[in-house]
């Protein structure tokens, strides 16, 4: 087959690859759907566990099934022995998305039904992937910080077990509220990076835990999910709000990547930012602190100088990398509390690939040496 330049799609770049019904991004009106439900709407309306029902089950849950949903979560929250201790013994020095992945990779070697991708039993893996993660995470970073795990309160909703197990207390319900409406926007975003690395994986018909393994792989990456983390080293990098314009100039010059700007699907801004950074704006304001007070500034100055310069506007992780610091959170923490929210959109779409399945193998087009005559020893 021959193609020429034109033929060839680099990164995908406006490739439509299958259909899915979980979400859509709506150009028209720069919004975003989850099973046709805008997500503005569900972060206004709903918890973050009756969005993960939503997005596995194709609709909202009833009182009945939510109760059940979370009763069900919640009893899957703790680690075994085995796997708590082997996380522990991950250096320290690595970054914590590598014991993720690290423990994902050990759940589907300990699941005696791994090589079961019946709806049925992905649900079941899908949960308790949802309800262990928050666990290893909290633990990782507590580890980091010199002190013990804490053991998750059933008591809690899935936000606010999150932050007892990371600090011993949960903060104000407008703070618990904040991040549990980034969980909401987090969860799903049709076929990106780290999503369509899933679909891939189990389009061989390997199981959930490796194509989750692969997802998690592919999250980390400062151009995907780990941008939310690469936007605070950045804000830590400039400091003074004075310096933003001056500071972006010069990253510019040298062709510098601006983190948490751009998008691959939004090209006018990212449906998600002005709900996420209404929440980011109310921790602002409730701080007080003029350490605080200053960085906002700074945040805001670089996005306004970003747009007026470039016309990019900025993408969902630049105000959750800021609400995540604001929350007490450390920087190598924000992208696995990504993980912890988009796994929901991740396991729905290993069910809808595996309901439909078609290997997933593009085509290259071969520039190497033309084919030669291997030379005979002599
Ligand atoms: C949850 C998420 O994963 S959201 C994405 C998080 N990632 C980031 O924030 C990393 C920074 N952003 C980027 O690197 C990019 O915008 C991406 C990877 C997200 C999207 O990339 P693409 O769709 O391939 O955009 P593309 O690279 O075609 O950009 C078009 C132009 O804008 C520039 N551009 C796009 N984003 C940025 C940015 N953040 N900083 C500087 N320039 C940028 C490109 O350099 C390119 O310029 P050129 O035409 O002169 O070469
Ligand atoms: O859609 C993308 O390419 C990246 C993104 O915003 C997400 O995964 O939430």
């Amino acid at each position: 087959m021959t193609t020429t330049a034109s033929d060839i799609r680099r990164g995908l770049a406006g490739v439509v690859v299958d259909t899915t019904e979980i979400s859509t991004v709506i150009e028209a009106t720069n919004s975003l759907t989850y099973r046709g439900y805008p997500v503005q709407d569900l972060a206004a309306r709903c918890s973050f566990e009756e969005v993960a029902y939503l997005l596995w089950h194709g609709e909202l849950p009833t009182t009945a099934q939510l109760a059940e949903f979370r009763a069900q979560e919640r009893a899957l929250r703790p680690l075994d022995r085995t796997t708590a201790e082997l996380l522990a013994r991950v250096p320290e020095t690595c970054h914590p998305m590598d014991v993720l992945r690290t423990a994902v990779s050990f759940f589907g070697a300990e699941d005696p039904t791994e090589g079961d991708d019946s709806p049925e039993a992905n649900r079941a893996k899908s949960l308790a992937l949802l309800a262990k993660l928050p666990v290893v995470v909290a633990a990782d970073q507590r580890r980091r910080r010199g002190l013990g795990p804490i053991t998750p309160d059933t008591s809690l909703g899935y936000a606010e077990n999150f932050f007892h197990m990371c600090f011993g207390t949960v903060p104000e319900p407008e703070v618990v509220r904040c991040f549990e409406i980034s969980l909401i926007l987090y969860a799903e975003h049709s076929f990106n990076a780290s999503t369509f690395t899933a679909r891939v994986v189990t389009s061989t018909l390997s199981d959930l835990y490796s194509a989750v393994t692969a997802a998690i792989g592919a999250l980390k990456g400062p151009l995907h999910g780990g941008a939310n983390e690469a936007v605070m080293h950045m804000l830590n990098e400039i400091r003074d709000p004075q310096r933003a314009a001056e500071w972006l100039e010069e990253a510019l010059t040298t062709k510098r990547k601006i983190m948490g700007f751009g998008h691959r699907v939004y090209k006018h801004g990212d449906s998600r930012v002005p709900i996420m950074q209404e929440a980011t704006d109310r921790l602002i304001a409730r701080s007080g602190d003029p350490g605080t007070t200053r960085l906002a500034a700074l945040h805001a100055a670089l996005r306004d100088a970003m747009i007026s310069r470039k016309g990019i506007h900025p993408n969902l992780d630049y105000p959750a990398g800021l609400a995540y610091h604001l929350m007490g959170f450390d920087i190598p923490a924000f992208t696995p509390i990504f993980v912890m929210s988009r796994i929901t959109g991740w396991t729905a779409h290993i069910t809808e690939q595996l309901a439909h399945n078609a290997l997933i193998r593009p085509l290259a087009s071969y520039t190497g040496v033309e084919q030669r005559v291997v030379p005979v020893a002599s």
